[in-house]
Protein backbone atom coordinates (compact mmCIF):
# COMPACT_ATOMS: atom_id res chain seq x y z
CA UNK A 1 0.00 0.00 0.00
CA UNK A 2 1.66 3.41 -1.14
CA UNK A 3 -0.80 5.72 -0.66
CA UNK A 4 -2.79 7.72 2.18
CA UNK A 5 -6.17 7.59 2.84
CA UNK A 6 -8.32 8.05 6.16
CA UNK A 7 -9.98 4.83 5.27
CA UNK A 8 -9.68 1.17 6.19
CA UNK A 9 -9.26 -0.90 3.52
CA UNK A 10 -7.73 -4.49 3.31
CA UNK A 11 -4.40 -4.47 2.30
CA UNK A 12 -5.17 -7.40 -0.16
CA UNK A 13 -8.92 -6.92 -1.47
CA UNK A 14 -10.18 -5.21 -3.87
CA UNK A 15 -10.30 -1.68 -2.61
CA UNK A 16 -6.79 -1.71 -2.43
CA UNK A 17 -6.29 -3.15 -5.52
CA UNK A 18 -8.84 -0.61 -7.12
CA UNK A 19 -6.74 2.28 -5.22
CA UNK A 20 -3.66 1.23 -6.68
CA UNK A 21 -4.88 0.60 -10.61
CA UNK A 22 -5.67 4.52 -10.31
CA UNK A 23 -3.25 6.05 -8.23
CA UNK A 24 -1.48 8.64 -10.65
CA UNK A 25 -5.24 10.14 -11.52
CA UNK A 26 -5.73 9.73 -7.57
CA UNK A 27 -2.91 11.45 -6.33
CA UNK A 28 -3.36 14.22 -9.15
CA UNK A 29 -6.83 14.78 -7.97
CA UNK A 30 -6.17 14.69 -4.60
CA UNK A 31 -3.51 17.61 -5.10
CA UNK A 32 -5.17 19.63 -7.68
CA UNK A 33 -4.91 23.33 -7.97
CA UNK A 34 -8.64 23.54 -7.20
CA UNK A 35 -8.11 21.89 -3.89
CA UNK A 36 -4.69 23.81 -2.85
CA UNK A 37 -7.05 26.99 -3.53
CA UNK A 38 -9.92 25.69 -1.80
CA UNK A 39 -8.19 24.85 1.62
CA UNK A 40 -6.76 28.37 0.94
CA UNK A 41 -9.86 30.60 0.11
CA UNK A 42 -7.97 31.42 -3.05
CA UNK A 43 -10.23 30.14 -5.58
CA UNK A 44 -11.23 32.44 -8.43
CA UNK A 45 -14.80 33.54 -8.52
CA UNK A 46 -15.30 32.35 -11.86
CA UNK A 47 -13.93 29.31 -11.33
CA UNK A 48 -15.79 28.54 -8.45
CA UNK A 49 -19.16 29.72 -10.30
CA UNK A 50 -18.24 27.26 -12.88
CA UNK A 51 -17.39 24.29 -10.49
CA UNK A 52 -20.55 24.62 -8.63
CA UNK A 53 -22.43 24.87 -12.00
CA UNK A 54 -21.22 21.82 -13.23
CA UNK A 55 -21.31 19.88 -10.23
CA UNK A 56 -25.20 20.81 -9.46
CA UNK A 57 -25.51 19.12 -12.79
CA UNK A 58 -23.74 15.83 -11.72
CA UNK A 59 -25.56 15.87 -8.21
CA UNK A 60 -29.09 15.41 -9.61
CA UNK A 61 -27.43 11.60 -11.86
CA UNK A 62 -25.44 10.98 -8.27
CA UNK A 63 -28.89 11.38 -6.20
CA UNK A 64 -30.33 9.32 -9.60
CA UNK A 65 -27.72 6.50 -9.09
CA UNK A 66 -28.12 6.17 -5.10
CA UNK A 67 -31.44 5.63 -6.04
CA UNK A 68 -30.41 2.77 -8.31
CA UNK A 69 -28.58 1.37 -4.91
CA UNK A 70 -31.55 1.72 -3.09
CA UNK A 71 -33.24 -0.77 -5.53
CA UNK A 72 -30.47 -2.91 -6.02
CA UNK A 73 -28.57 -3.43 -2.75
CA UNK A 74 -28.80 -6.90 -0.94
CA UNK A 75 -28.93 -5.66 1.88
CA UNK A 76 -32.03 -4.23 3.86
CA UNK A 77 -29.82 -2.16 6.14
CA UNK A 78 -27.82 -1.08 3.01
CA UNK A 79 -30.66 0.09 1.22
CA UNK A 80 -31.73 1.82 4.66
CA UNK A 81 -28.37 3.42 4.89
CA UNK A 82 -28.41 4.47 1.32
CA UNK A 83 -31.62 6.40 2.05
CA UNK A 84 -30.32 8.29 5.21
CA UNK A 85 -27.94 9.44 3.02
CA UNK A 86 -30.18 10.77 0.18
CA UNK A 87 -31.35 12.33 3.13
CA UNK A 88 -28.65 14.39 4.26
CA UNK A 89 -27.79 15.14 0.56
CA UNK A 90 -31.37 16.37 -0.59
CA UNK A 91 -30.89 18.77 3.24
CA UNK A 92 -27.47 20.06 3.19
CA UNK A 93 -25.72 19.13 0.28
CA UNK A 94 -28.48 20.85 -2.03
CA UNK A 95 -28.61 24.17 0.82
CA UNK A 96 -24.86 24.46 -0.24
CA UNK A 97 -25.28 24.15 -4.06
CA UNK A 98 -28.38 26.71 -4.02
CA UNK A 99 -26.73 29.62 -1.42
CA UNK A 100 -23.25 29.24 -3.17
CA UNK A 101 -24.76 29.43 -6.77
CA UNK A 102 -26.74 32.58 -5.36
CA UNK A 103 -23.38 33.66 -3.92
CA UNK A 104 -21.40 33.22 -7.28
CA UNK A 105 -24.04 34.41 -9.44
CA UNK A 106 -24.21 31.11 -10.87
CA UNK A 107 -27.10 29.41 -12.58
CA UNK A 108 -28.83 26.12 -12.41
CA UNK A 109 -27.76 24.44 -15.36
CA UNK A 110 -29.64 20.91 -14.78
CA UNK A 111 -31.85 21.55 -17.86
CA UNK A 112 -29.21 23.18 -20.01
CA UNK A 113 -26.96 20.07 -21.11
CA UNK A 114 -25.53 21.96 -23.65
CA UNK A 115 -23.60 23.83 -21.66
CA UNK A 116 -22.17 21.02 -19.74
CA UNK A 117 -18.27 20.19 -20.15
CA UNK A 118 -16.90 17.49 -21.26
CA UNK A 119 -16.22 15.46 -18.13
CA UNK A 120 -19.85 16.43 -17.15
CA UNK A 121 -20.96 14.76 -19.83
CA UNK A 122 -18.72 12.12 -18.85
CA UNK A 123 -20.13 11.87 -15.47
CA UNK A 124 -23.78 11.82 -16.81
CA UNK A 125 -22.90 9.02 -18.79
CA UNK A 126 -21.36 6.97 -16.36
CA UNK A 127 -23.71 7.30 -13.62
CA UNK A 128 -26.81 6.62 -16.13
CA UNK A 129 -25.17 3.46 -17.11
CA UNK A 130 -24.70 2.04 -14.09
CA UNK A 131 -27.83 3.19 -12.35
CA UNK A 132 -29.40 1.27 -15.99
CA UNK A 133 -26.76 -1.51 -15.80
CA UNK A 134 -29.03 -2.59 -12.61
CA UNK A 135 -25.55 -4.43 -11.23
CA UNK A 136 -25.23 -3.12 -7.98
CA UNK A 137 -21.43 -4.11 -8.37
CA UNK A 138 -21.26 -1.45 -10.92
CA UNK A 139 -23.33 0.86 -9.09
CA UNK A 140 -20.81 0.97 -6.50
CA UNK A 141 -17.73 1.18 -8.05
CA UNK A 142 -18.49 4.39 -9.23
CA UNK A 143 -20.26 5.96 -6.62
CA UNK A 144 -16.62 4.52 -4.38
CA UNK A 145 -15.08 6.78 -6.86
CA UNK A 146 -16.80 9.86 -6.31
CA UNK A 147 -16.90 9.27 -2.26
CA UNK A 148 -13.77 8.00 -1.33
CA UNK A 149 -11.56 11.00 -3.74
CA UNK A 150 -13.58 13.43 -2.19
CA UNK A 151 -12.69 11.90 1.43
CA UNK A 152 -8.83 11.91 0.43
CA UNK A 153 -8.85 15.87 -0.31
CA UNK A 154 -11.15 16.83 2.04
CA UNK A 155 -9.43 15.30 4.72
CA UNK A 156 -6.49 17.21 4.03
CA UNK A 157 -4.61 19.06 7.05
CA UNK A 158 -1.63 20.27 5.06
CA UNK A 159 -3.04 23.06 3.24
CA UNK A 160 -4.66 25.54 6.31
CA UNK A 161 -8.31 26.45 6.54
CA UNK A 162 -10.13 29.07 4.62
CA UNK A 163 -12.26 31.74 6.18
CA UNK A 164 -14.88 32.24 3.39
CA UNK A 165 -17.72 29.77 4.16
CA UNK A 166 -17.79 29.31 0.30
CA UNK A 167 -14.86 27.36 0.52
CA UNK A 168 -15.22 25.70 4.03
CA UNK A 169 -18.31 24.46 3.93
CA UNK A 170 -17.54 22.62 0.98
CA UNK A 171 -14.66 21.28 2.31
CA UNK A 172 -16.43 20.73 5.59
CA UNK A 173 -19.24 18.16 3.45
CA UNK A 174 -16.46 16.07 2.52
CA UNK A 175 -14.81 15.36 5.52
CA UNK A 176 -15.45 14.08 9.22
CA UNK A 177 -16.63 11.30 10.72
CA UNK A 178 -20.02 11.18 9.00
CA UNK A 179 -18.34 11.34 5.46
CA UNK A 180 -15.57 8.90 6.51
CA UNK A 181 -18.21 6.72 7.71
CA UNK A 182 -20.38 6.77 4.24
CA UNK A 183 -17.34 6.05 2.40
CA UNK A 184 -16.19 3.78 5.03
CA UNK A 185 -19.46 1.71 4.03
CA UNK A 186 -19.14 1.93 0.19
CA UNK A 187 -15.72 0.41 -0.01
CA UNK A 188 -16.80 -2.35 2.48
CA UNK A 189 -20.27 -2.97 0.60
CA UNK A 190 -18.12 -2.93 -2.52
CA UNK A 191 -15.70 -5.46 -1.23
CA UNK A 192 -18.85 -8.12 -0.32
CA UNK A 193 -20.04 -8.21 -3.98
CA UNK A 194 -16.62 -8.11 -5.83
CA UNK A 195 -17.52 -10.95 -8.38
CA UNK A 196 -15.00 -13.62 -8.64
CA UNK A 197 -14.96 -13.48 -12.19
CA UNK A 198 -11.67 -12.17 -13.75
CA UNK A 199 -13.15 -10.24 -16.96
CA UNK A 200 -16.15 -8.99 -14.29
CA UNK A 201 -13.17 -7.45 -12.89
CA UNK A 202 -11.28 -6.07 -15.02
CA UNK A 203 -14.05 -4.41 -16.60
CA UNK A 204 -14.57 -2.95 -12.98
CA UNK A 205 -11.23 -2.24 -12.36
CA UNK A 206 -11.35 -0.05 -16.07
CA UNK A 207 -14.37 1.36 -14.84
CA UNK A 208 -12.97 2.63 -11.70
CA UNK A 209 -10.23 3.69 -13.33
CA UNK A 210 -12.17 5.70 -16.00
CA UNK A 211 -13.92 7.71 -13.19
CA UNK A 212 -10.87 8.90 -11.53
CA UNK A 213 -9.45 10.29 -14.79
CA UNK A 214 -12.68 12.15 -14.83
CA UNK A 215 -12.48 13.23 -11.35
CA UNK A 216 -9.62 14.87 -12.68
CA UNK A 217 -10.60 16.18 -15.46
CA UNK A 218 -13.73 17.53 -13.71
CA UNK A 219 -11.34 20.16 -11.43
CA UNK A 220 -9.10 21.05 -14.90
CA UNK A 221 -12.68 21.75 -16.43
CA UNK A 222 -13.13 24.75 -13.62
CA UNK A 223 -10.22 26.61 -15.12
C1 LIG B 1 -17.21 15.77 -9.58
C2 LIG B 1 -17.57 15.32 -8.22
N1 LIG B 1 -17.08 14.16 -7.75
C3 LIG B 1 -17.41 13.73 -6.52
C4 LIG B 1 -18.24 14.48 -5.73
C5 LIG B 1 -18.59 14.00 -4.34
O1 LIG B 1 -19.82 13.46 -4.30
C6 LIG B 1 -18.76 15.67 -6.25
N2 LIG B 1 -19.59 16.47 -5.53
N3 LIG B 1 -18.40 16.07 -7.49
Amino acid sequence: MSYTTTLTVSPHGAGDALRTAAETDWAAAVDHRFVRELFAGTVDEAVLRTYVEQDYTFFTDFVALLGGCVATAPKPESKIRYATQLGMLAADEDTYFTRALEAVGGENLQRRQDAWKQPTRDFNRLMHDAAQSQNYAQMLTVLLVAEWLYLDWGERTDLGEPDSWLHLDWIDLHRGEDFRAWAQFLLDELEEVWPADKTEQDRLTNLFCECVAVERAFFDAAY
